[in-house]
């Protein structure tokens, strides 16, 4: 069976990321968060601008002041008061300070800001009581950012900080990849929406609603295409539709062995080139990833049917497909960290094991803690309120308590 980096190192090969020039938005400023930048941001500004005061103080001349200290203060007299987004018009002579405050522009002639609290004033004279660094408290033009080079690359997420910079650099609309278009369905003749009143055998479909879930907090935009019986025609019918209006598609089960599970035979019906059909993971074994050389770039995702399964699948292999394909100039592949167990965890060590649970943070330090209840691919139920997998890899099947595992986040913790 395929190992799991096989198939990821075979799903992320797959992807296409969205184009720079065609798959892209222009969007405002405030509504840019959490979007995909698709191309380098520069600047004509400096940053800062032009020299500026650090402090609410005095803009001295440093050869004035170099001596002084409370016994023999320098003094010096104020000959203009600058406060911020006012352009100074004197230039500071030997003997001479301004009233400086914060964010205000330094006065031609002065190189050094010595703040208020060292100072005592006395009329339009001012006592400086201790000798400053040069250029002490003067935030230098261009000392952040040099106008015309890199400012931000593309391919990253817009975030607060981004934003910010984007505003500061009088960006009030940026250029973002459009988002990834996902089209998700379940199969299954025993599946309702939440709204039926359950016959003998029926369960509801949560698939749907667990996979439109990730999708958007992946940055994507669901296709919603609901619940398909297990048919082959209407199957053919709804995966063809799918792929050609989606850059990714997801369906959950039939796509094991049994009789009923005829999405394979469906893609292979449909020309799609099959690259997985099976995994080495527990939960998640059944996961057919396919692609349509002749048609377009879509790929298919065939998660399993189990619950638990579909959304591990997910995290482990769909959710770094959707950021490649977003337009993320890296950092696409999921993120494993090492935190200690509070828990025992067990496995056989056939597959590589995904524990569910949560990361609690205890005393400063975050430990896994696995989840109550019982670890079924089909319960859902315990698979609420947990943010992390445990990842024990083939061939190990313990961890202690209070030993160190691998984990993947799949929320915030
Ligand atoms: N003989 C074998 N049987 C199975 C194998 C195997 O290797 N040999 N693998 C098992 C594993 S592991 C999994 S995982 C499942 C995968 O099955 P399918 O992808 O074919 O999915 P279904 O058979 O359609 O359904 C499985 C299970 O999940 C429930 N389900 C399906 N869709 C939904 C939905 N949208 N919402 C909620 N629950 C759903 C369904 O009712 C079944 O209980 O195959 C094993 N069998
Ligand atoms: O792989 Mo299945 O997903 O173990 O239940
Ligand atoms: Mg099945």
């Amino acid at each position: 069976m395929l190992p799991v980096s096989d198939a990821e190192v075979i799903i992320l090969n797959l992807v296409q990321p969205l184009d720079d020039q065609q798959d892209i938005e222009i969007v405002d400023l405030l509504a840019a968060s959490d979007r995909i930048l698709a191309n380098p941001i520069s600047s004509q500004l400096d940053f800062p601008h032009w020299d500026n005061s650090a402090m609410d103080g005095y803009a001295v001349r440093y050869e004035d002041v170099q001596q002084a200290n409370v016994e023999q203060p320098a003094i010096l007299e104020i000959v203009e008061e600058i406060p911020a987004g006012y352009q100074p018009k004197t230039t500071i002579q030997p003997g001479q300070a301004a009233r400086i405050f914060t964010g205000a522009v330094i006065p031609a002639g002065a190189d050094t800001v010595v703040m208020q609290e060292r100072t005592r004033r006395e009329e339009n004279r001012v006592f400086i009581q201790a000798a400053p660094q040069p250029k002490e408290f003067v935030r230098r033009k261009a000392s952040y950012y040099q106008a015309r080079s890199q400012l931000l690359p593309a391919g990253i997420k817009l975030k607060a900080a981004e934003i910010a910079v984007l505003a500061a650099a009088q960006c009030p609309q940026v250029k973002v990849y459009r988002r990834p278009r996902v089209a998700i369905f379940s199969t299954g003749d025993e599946l309702v929406t939440p709204d039926i009143p359950l016959q003998p055998g029926q369960i509801v479909d949560s698939n749907n609603y667990a996979l439109a879930t990730l999708v958007k907090e992946s940055g994507a935009e669901p296709l919603l295409l609901g619940i398909v019986k297990d048919n082959p025609d209407v199957l053919r019918e709804t995966i063809a539709y799918a792929i050609a209006n989606a850059d990714i598609v997801l369906s959950s089960g039939g796509v094991s062995v049994g009789e009923y599970d005829y999405v394979d035979k469906i893609l292979e019906a449909l020309a799609a080139k099959i690259h997985i059909r099976a995994v080495e993971m527990t939960p998640g074994k059944p996961l057919t990833v396919a692609n349509f050389p002749n048609q377009n770039s879509a790929i298919y995702f065939g998660l399993p049917g189990n619950p638990v399964s579909a959304l591990v699948t997910f995290w482990r292999f769909v959710q770094p497909a959707i950021k490649k394909l977003a337009g993320f100039a890296e950092g696409w592949e999921p993120k494993f960290i090492k935190v200690r167990s509070h828990d025992e965890l067990r496995t056989n060590g056939k597959r590589e094991t995904y524990i569910w649970g949560r990361l609690n943070l205890v005393n400063g330090v975050y430990e896994f803690h696995k989840a109550g209840g019982s670890y079924s691919s089909g319960n859902l139920i315990n698979l609420s309120q947990t943010n992390t997998l445990a990842v024990l890899p083939v061939g190990q099947t313990l961890i202690a308590s209070g030993e160190e595992v691998q984990v993947l986040l799949i929320a915030t913790v």
